[in-house]
Order: structure tokens, then C-alpha cells, then sequence
């Protein structure tokens, strides 16, 4: 048995880490942390895992890290870099946060507005995209998780940008995401009632800071620096991503690449026929993608779907902590999504 600690583990992805990890054959909890529910039962913060037998909620400092072989790290921004910039450096670490995402520490203060506080730790960390880093993933010390919008839209564009079957000055990503994106600490744009009965556009205009991650990642499979159009909106569903790219390509040659580029691949999916739905991946650890042809000759359309809470974040962190741990990759992770 592994045994591992969760840090964070009183937010949305902690829950979902505590959920996915309960199923797990060969991880073990080992320590829980929280910041203001440090010292409650977790069944207190999150009553629907009553029945499991967890660790209580500790504040970070009180885990013995010696215990360890690895720390899921699920905390906010910035909290994660002063965190891990003094772990030992012989420590196992999945990071949920953007903290390590972004190679150039420039490009971090760019997009986060912020000094990044650890610049001697990110030559180490990788890029949590299993399905294009798995190698590099299995030999890490600590993997950078993706945003969840982020690792949807590259799902979708990465490998046509690599094939070259889609203008890769000419790419449109429009996504759909859920407020359990933005956290638990809900803010006023997440009340229920300014958010159940509406959507809206955020973080439009090149201002949203995950295409800091799309620059990075379309650029490095490119070859060539690549900038996509994006507008993320907020939905009134729980969890779900949906991302609909439009592109200028040829859709059989779109369809190809995708289907190459995923072939055999356990958790990201393309579908032989029709458009995916947020229904048909939630509380799993699937990526769901479809193609169709534009009625304008010459242009396809890509759908992916995701789960934030799952292949979004906590299961690809379960996912990549397997490849690091030694364990079968998809080890805990044979979730069915829940539908309806
Ligand atoms: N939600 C999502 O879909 C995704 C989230 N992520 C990233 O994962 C990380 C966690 O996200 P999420 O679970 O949604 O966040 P939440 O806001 O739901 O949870 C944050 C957790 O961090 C703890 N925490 C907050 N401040 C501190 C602090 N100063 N010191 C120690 N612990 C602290 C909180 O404890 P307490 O409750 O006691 O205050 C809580 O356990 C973030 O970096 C986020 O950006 C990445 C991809 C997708
Ligand atoms: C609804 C909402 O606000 N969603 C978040 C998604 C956050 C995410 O993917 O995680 P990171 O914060 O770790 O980048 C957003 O678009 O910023």
C-alpha cells in the first residue's frame, strides 16, 4: 500500500481525491489538511463520506512527512508554491494548482500577476497531460496539474496542431464550464440565484490565464508560437466541461489525426460518431471528443467533454500519482459516469 496525504482536502477537488482514492486498490490515506476546518471530522465538512474511515482534518504543519510517498497538493495558487518550495526535495508531489503549470516563471508573473515564489523548483515539475507527457510523468518528482478548461481545449486542439491539419492561426475555443471550477468559496457570481437560471461569458478578450497554458502547450506542438481565440462561459451545472472548437481543416483529415493520436488510450475517447455531452463523462475519468463537418467547406467542428472535478483535476492527479507511484495507470479510476 501507498500511503499518501491530501492537502486540501476540505475543497471541491480534496473531495474528490477522498471520493476517487476510496475505490483505489493500492493508496492508502494517510493525512487530510484544511486551513479554517482544520481539527473537524471530515464527515462534519463533508457529510456524504461519514462512512468512510478518514483521517481528521490537520493543519499542514502537523503531517509527519516522513510518512509519506506522496502529497496530492490541492490548494489555492500561490499557497501551493510556499507550500512545496519547502517540502523535502526527495517528496513525491501531484499539484492540483496552476503553480508549476507554466515553464518560464515570466510567463507565470504575466498571466498571475505575481512573483512566482519557488523559480528553483519548476525546471522539476511536468505537465500533467498524461496522455502526451506519460513518460516524463512516470520519472517525476512533482507533475503540475492542468486547469480543467486548459486540458479540455488541448484534448481537443493539441493533436491537430501537431499534425498540422488545422490552421493553427485560425482556431476558435468556446467553452461551458460549472462553478465547482472556481472552488468552494463561493463568490457573488456563484450565488444560486444569479447563477442557476442564466450563463454568461467570463475571462474574454485573451484575459483568462489558462492561455498561458495554451500558449505554452499549442506552441510546443506547433512548432511555432500559436494563439487561440478562447471564451470561457459559466453554466448552471455542477460539474462539466464542454469545448467546442472550430476550426479550419478538413474534418476527415481532423477526425484522423484525433483518432491517431488517442488510439488506445484508456480515458480520452473519440467518438465514432455524433457530439459528446457533460452527461456522458460526469463523475468519470473519461474525455469524450466528436467531430463533425461545418457547413462552410473546409471548417470542422470539435466537441470534447470533461469532468473538472475528475479527468479535469483530481482523476487525472490520481492517474499521474499511479504512473509516478509505479501502479497501474488507471488503478481507481474505472469510475462509470453517473447519469442522469
Ligand atoms: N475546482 C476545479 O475544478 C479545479 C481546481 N483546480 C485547482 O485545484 C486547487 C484546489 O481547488 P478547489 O478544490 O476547487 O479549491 P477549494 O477552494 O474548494 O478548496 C481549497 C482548499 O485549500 C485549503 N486552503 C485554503 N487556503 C489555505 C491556506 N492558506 N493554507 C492551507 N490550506 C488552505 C482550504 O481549506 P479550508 O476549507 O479549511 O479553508 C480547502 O481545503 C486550486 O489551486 C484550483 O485552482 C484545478 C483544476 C480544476
Ligand atoms: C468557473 C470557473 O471559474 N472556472 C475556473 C476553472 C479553474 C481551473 O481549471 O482550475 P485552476 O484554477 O487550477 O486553473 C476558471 O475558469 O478560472
Amino acid at each position: 500500500m501507498k500511503n499518501v496525504a491530501i492537502l486540501g482536502a476540505s475543497g471541491y477537488t480534496g473531495a474528490e481525491l477522498i471520493r476517487l482514492l476510496a475505490g483505489h486498490p493500492s493508496i492508502r490515506i494517510g493525512a487530510l489538511s484544511a486551513n479554517s476546518k482544520a481539527g473537524r471530522p471530515i464527515e462534519k465538512v463533508f457529510p456524504h463520506l461519514d462512512h468512510l474511515d478518514l483521517p481528521e482534518l490537520v493543519k499542514i504543519e502537523e503531517i509527519d512527512l516522513s510518512a509519506l510517498d506522496l502529497v496530492f497538493c490541492a490548494l489555492p495558487h500561490r499557497t501551493s508554491q510556499s507550500v512545496i518550495k519547502d517540502f523535502p526535495r526527495d517528496l513525491k508531489v501531484v499539484d492540483l494548482s496552476a503553480d508549476f503549470r507554466l515553464r518560464d516563471p515570466a510567463e507565470y508573473e504575466r498571466w498571475y500577476g505575481t512573483q512566482h515564489l519557488a523559480p528553483e523548483v519548476q525546471p522539476e515539475a511536468v505537465y500533467g497531460l498524461t496522455e502526451v507527457y506519460r513518460d516524463e510523468i512516470s520519472k517525476a518528482r512533482l507533475v503540475a496539474g492542468t486547469g480543467c478548461n486548459a486540458m479540455c481545449g488541448l484534448f481537443v486542439l493539441r493533436p491537430l496542431v501537431a499534425a498540422g491539419v488545422a490552421d493553427p492561426d485560425d482556431l476558435i475555443l468556446d467553452l461551458k464550464c460549472g462553478p465547482t471550477g472556481a472552488g468552494r468559496s463561493a463568490t457573488e457570481r456563484l450565488l444560486y440565484a444569479e447563477l442557476a437560471e442564466g450563463a454568461s461569458a467570463y475571462g474574454y478578450g485573451g484575459t483568462h490565464r489558462h492561455l498561458g497554458e495554451f500558449d505554452q502547450e499549442l506552441s510546443l506542438a506547433a512548432g511555432r508560437d500559436v494563439r487561440i481565440r478562447f471564451t470561457p462561459h459559466l453554466v448552471p451545472m455542477n460539474r462539466g466541461i464542454l469545448a467546442t472548437a472550430y476550426v479550419k481543416g478538413d474534418a476527415r483529415e481532423v477526425r484522423n489525426a484525433l483518432e491517431a493520436a488517442y488510439e488506445g488510450e484508456r480515458f480520452v475517447h473519440v467518438m465514432p460518431e455524433g457530439l459528446p455531452s457533460t452527461m456522458s463523462v460526469r463523475g468519470s475519468n473519461l474525455c469524450k471528443i466528436g467531430v463533425a463537418e461545418d457547413r462552410v467547406p473546409g471548417r470542422a467542428l470539435v466537441v470534447g467533454a470533461l469532468d473538472n472535478l475528475a479527468k479535469g483535476s483530481s482523476g487525472q492527479a490520481i492517474q499521474n500519482a499511479n504512473l509516478m507511484l509505479g501502479l497501474p495507470e488507471e488503478a481507481g479510476l474505472e469510475v462509470v459516469p453517473v447519469f442522469p
